[in-house]
């Protein structure tokens, strides 16, 4: 094991609870977030560590600078997209994440947005706030019944699944590494890509974004799509194309979306945003006190337990280690 972490840059917004864990196993911690590529240039070298959440982007050309004197970055939730994980391992610098830690709030949030897009409640709590009284505006539909497709079966999809089965929705998924007999133990009917689209009432996406999940909902599979669908995308902003999307909510063929993530974000197409048939939050999908804690103290334990000889949630100890 390499020399210890003694001294961590927090670099976005992350709970009070990590900065108490870090200082109190005697490692020195500097708090500054919202800095610009300059300032990252200058301030990463300075520490042994750094923490962040999705804003910051930790890019190959601060990576570099960074080589030699960094060791470490940690990622306070799930995504290590914001991560150039490649170049991370050739400089040799170590990438944490704490991938089980809010997994369940964005399952949640997930399933929150299905049942608003089903009786449309923004839109209905929009028109009452503008003063209107319009019952006959919001006609939804059940879901029970209705057949929700997941796409990645991982620790979300999973947990979405099961949350929505208790509405006795049918649950349909897609995920190229689980096997038939997993999917089933979940009560989900594993199905080829091709037999989910024309299935399909509701797709939930839950992949990371790769190159292999780029644009994995785009106008071809729309078209193949059951006319009525809506879209979910609580996962990584790209792996739906909002275009695409639009067209077809324009169309009349895709009925709703709901999208808590988006490619840049701030998100800068507004026709997607102000489509009146989409549903967007900021995202939001770890934005719990409950899922907040978990990841400021996993991430803080990490690198307290690195400290100690113990390698945790790292991704690329294999490149970087050996
Ligand atoms: O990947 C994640 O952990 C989630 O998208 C949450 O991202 P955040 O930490 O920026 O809220």
């Amino acid at each position: 094991m390499s020399s210890p972490i003694n001294k961590v840059l927090i670099a976005d917004d992350i709970e009070q609870e990590c900065v108490d864990i870090l200082k109190q196993n005697g490692i020195e911690v500097t708090v500054k977030t919202k800095q610009t590529k300059d300032q990252l240039l200058e301030s990463l070298p300075q520490h042994d560590a750094v923490i962040v959440r999705s804003a910051t982007k930790i890019t190959a050309e601060l990576l570099a600078a960074s080589a030699g004197k960094l060791k470490l970055v940690g990622r306070a939730g799930t995504g290590v997209d914001n991560i150039d994980v490649p170049a991370a391992s050739a400089n040799k610098i170590l990438v944490m994440n704490t991938p089980q830690a809010n997994s369940r709030s964005a399952a949640e949030l997930t399933c929150t947005l299905i049942l608003a897009l089903s009786r449309h409640v923004p839109q209905a709590a929009a028109s009452m706030k503008a003063g209107k009284w319009a019952r006959k505006d919001f006609m939804g539909e059940e879901v029970y019944g209705r057949t929700l497709a997941v796409l990645g079966l991982g620790r979300i999809g999973t947990e979405v699944a099961v949350r929505l089965q208790a509405f006795g929705m049918r649950v349909i998924g897609y995920d190229p590494i689980v096997t038939k007999e997993q999917a089933e133990a979940k009560n989900i009917e594993l199905l080829p890509l091709e037999q989910i689209w024309p299935q399909a009432d509701y797709i939930t996406v839950h992949v990371p974004l790769i190159k292999q999940t780029e644009n994995l909902i785009n106008k071809d599979t729309l078209a193949k799509c059951k006319k009525g669908v809506r879209i979910v995308n609580v996962a990584r902003g790209g792996i739906v194309n909002e275009q695409d999307l639009v067209d077809s909510l324009n169309a009349g063929h895709a009925k709703g979306a709901a999208f808590d993530v988006f490619e840049p974000e701030p998100p800068t197409f507004r026709e997607f945003i102000d489509h009146p048939l989409v549903i967007a939050t900021p995202h939001l999908g770890a934005s719990t006190i409950d899922a907040q804690l978990r990841v400021a103290s996993e991430i803080a334990d990490n690198i307290v337990q690195y400290n100690k000889g113990t390698v945790l949630g790292v991704l690329n100890a294999r490149d970087v280690l050996n």
